[in-house]
């Protein structure tokens, strides 16, 4: 319990001094709340002996103890709103820094990442696990402190008043550590499963939520609701398994309470009745048994939360732990555009998809990638774009191995337009604006007009301050083309690596399409997944991909004039598009 209590702490480093101070203040909030019990006792103890003495009660002494009483209660309020102010916040500054550091660590990390963890693991640790933390972290720590500074606090008068008194205290409290421990030890056997059930739950409601459209167009339930049933079972089960090993614990530490509580109110009584405790006292001590422990008895839920957080940080911290791709980059602008592959070979997991690639592609002209389905074009821009390492050989940008670079410095020179175009939940004008938010509005204004955009857009009831669905969800497919191009135009880099649309998109919109993407390539260094045979044609160079390999490399009449791959693909290409280009 006490180590994960020091873990809060170090993760709360920065905000150390006001948690302490907090702390200081708590246990003096703690020791406020007894004095107006022990101020009554006092004087009641007081007038008892000045009426058996037949003596009047003095004035003064009921006026000392109502200003005590009420001067107490008021500490007590000042140093728990000063407690609160100090430590209350600290768990969401601290949550709120980290959110935005792991957004970080995710935006550097390969793509790679992303298939060997599932987006429920992750979307877990960065909400449900961080809010754990951040909710309760700081609560917990208040609860343990809080707890053991009251129980301390009225120990204290007890040592003064009645050693016996304090003795059964600590016993008491001792028996009730051991249940203590025994709750946290089933937290922490138990956290890490919770917090799995809690994942594949995560996991599962995305994944039937993502295939809900397909679910209704086949009528049917499939797979997706039966693995979000099983994980909805697979957690109520596990929830209701840890609350029954939990119980006999808390049972112990809550019984091994209120025995003590028990034993101090006879210990009392037995020394009223000897007449070593004056009747005032007796009162007093009854009247403390039950709040003694009353702090104490909170820290059961403490313990058990406690072995939650712990998982909860082991998770955040593999997070936090994962390795950079530009762990070693410089920030380095290129010496030119040109682009080289050198003996490339990369694979996803064990699986090799590219094999010695090596080709150039030279500054300011146009490559067009082709090939079948599946052989490779997008991980080759991928590599590019190092969302991936290269296995073996090397990718230069200029001189310089893209592995050099930071993937800042990196991405500043790239634009990449894909056929999935992805649009924020967001307005128009963020959207456009994402790659270069220093923008003004007459050059956002003005990469919309030329990506063909800006038509539509001042259609809209609320122009550019349109607040689009998530994944561009309210907009069609070719809306959402030509935003990602006038995002990609004002950002203005001077390698651009386009993934050609083949959706079937109507032909006043590909004519639009076309339109925009002309304007974002003019005098730059285009890469572009083909599909159209006119940009094909028109390419500088074109590289054939098969199997993971160039296969042939050349311009269009040059390749054309080669029996191959080319050929086969250009025949195909002109089936679909129906109409054939002249040799
Ligand atoms: N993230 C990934 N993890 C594992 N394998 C992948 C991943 N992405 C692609 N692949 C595999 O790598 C191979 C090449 O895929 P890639 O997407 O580069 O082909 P492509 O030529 O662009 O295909 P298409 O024209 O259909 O888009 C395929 O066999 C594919 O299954």
């Amino acid at each position: 319990m006490f180590k994960s209590m020091k873990r809060i702490i170090k993760w709360a480093e920065k905000y150390k001094g006001r948690l302490y101070l907090g702390s200081v203040f708590s246990f003096f909030s703690s020791l406020s709340t007894a004095i107006p019990t022990m101020a009554a006792a006092y004087a009641l103890d007081k007038a008892i002996a000045a009426y058996w003495a037949g003596n009047t009660i003095e004035s003064s002494l009921i006026w000392q103890t109502l200003w005590i009483i009420v001067g107490s209660i008021a500490l007590n309020f000042l140093l728990s709103y000063l407690r609160a102010v100090l430590q209350e916040s600290i768990g969401y500054e601290v949550a709120a820094g980290q959110r935005i550091h792991l957004g970080d660590v995710l935006k550097r990390v390969p793509l790679g990442y992303f298939s060997k963890n599932s987006v429920g693991d992750i979307l877990t640790g960065v909400t449900t696990e961080l809010s754990t933390l951040e909710l309760q972290g700081m609560k917990m720590v208040d609860i343990i402190i809080n707890g053991h500074a009251k129980f301390i606090a009225i120990l204290l008068c007890f040592l003064f008043l009645s050693p016996a008194a304090a003795v059964i205290s600590v016993v008491g409290v001792a028996f009730s550590s051991l249940a203590l421990h025994g709750i946290s030890r089933h937290s922490e056997k138990t956290a890490a499963i919770t917090h799995q059930a809690m994942e594949d739950m995560s996991g599962s409601a995305i994944e039937y939520i993502r295939g809900l459209s397909i679910v209704k167009s086949f009528g049917q339930e499939g797979a997706s609701i039966e693995s979000f049933r099983k994980a909805n079972t697979d957690l109520k089960n596990i929830h209701i398994k840890v609350e029954k090993g939990y119980t006999p614990f808390n049972c112990l530490h809550l019984f091994s309470l209120k025995l003590a509580s028990m034993g101090i109110v006879f210990i009392c009584a037995w020394q009223t009745l000897n007449g070593q405790m004056s009747l005032a006292y007796f009162l007093m001590f009854v009247l403390f048994s039950f709040v003694i422990f009353g702090s104490v008895e909170n820290i059961n839920d403490a313990a058990h939360m406690l072995g939650l957080i712990d998982s909860a940080m082991n998770k955040l911290e593999a997070l936090e732990n994962a390795e950079y791709i530009d762990q070693d980059g410089k920030d380095i602008t290129p010496t030119s555009y040109d682009i080289t592959f050198q003996d490339v070979s990369f694979g996803y997991d064990k699986r090799t998809v590219l094999h010695d690639v090596n080709f150039t592609i030279p500054q300011n002209t146009t490559t067009a990638i082709v090939g079948p389905s599946g052989s490779g074009k997008s991980t080759l821009c991928s590599l590019i774009a190092r969302f991936y390492d290269v296995d073996a050989g090397k990718i230069t940008l200029g001189e310089t191995d893209i592995r050099e670079f930071t993937c800042d410095s990196l991405l500043k020179n790239i634009s990449m337009v894909f056929q999935n175009v992805y649009l924020f939940r967001d307005t128009i004008r963020n959207n456009i604006k994402f790659g270069s938010p220093d923008a003004s509005e007459e050059q956002m204004i003005a990469a919309a007009k030329e990506a063909r955009c800006h038509d539509f857009i001042m259609a809209l009831p609320d122009g550019y301050d349109t607040v689009i669905g998530e994944g561009g969800s309210s907009l069609s497919g070719g809306e959402k083309q030509r935003i990602s191009i006038a995002r990609a135009m004002l950002k203005d880099a001077p390698i651009v690596i386009l993934d050609e649309a083949t959706a079937s998109i109507d032909p006043e919109n590909e004519h639009l399409i076309q339109e925009a993407i002309s304007a974002l390539t003019h005098g730059k260094t285009i890469i572009t997944i083909a599909h159209r045979l006119a940009t094909i044609e028109n390419a500088d160079q074109i590289l054939v991909i098969d199997g993971g390999t160039v296969v042939q490399k050349g311009t269009h009449k040059e390749l054309l004039a080669q029996r191959g791959t080319y050929q086969e693909f250009i025949k195909i290409r002109e089936q679909a598009e129906g109409w054939r280009i002249q040799q």
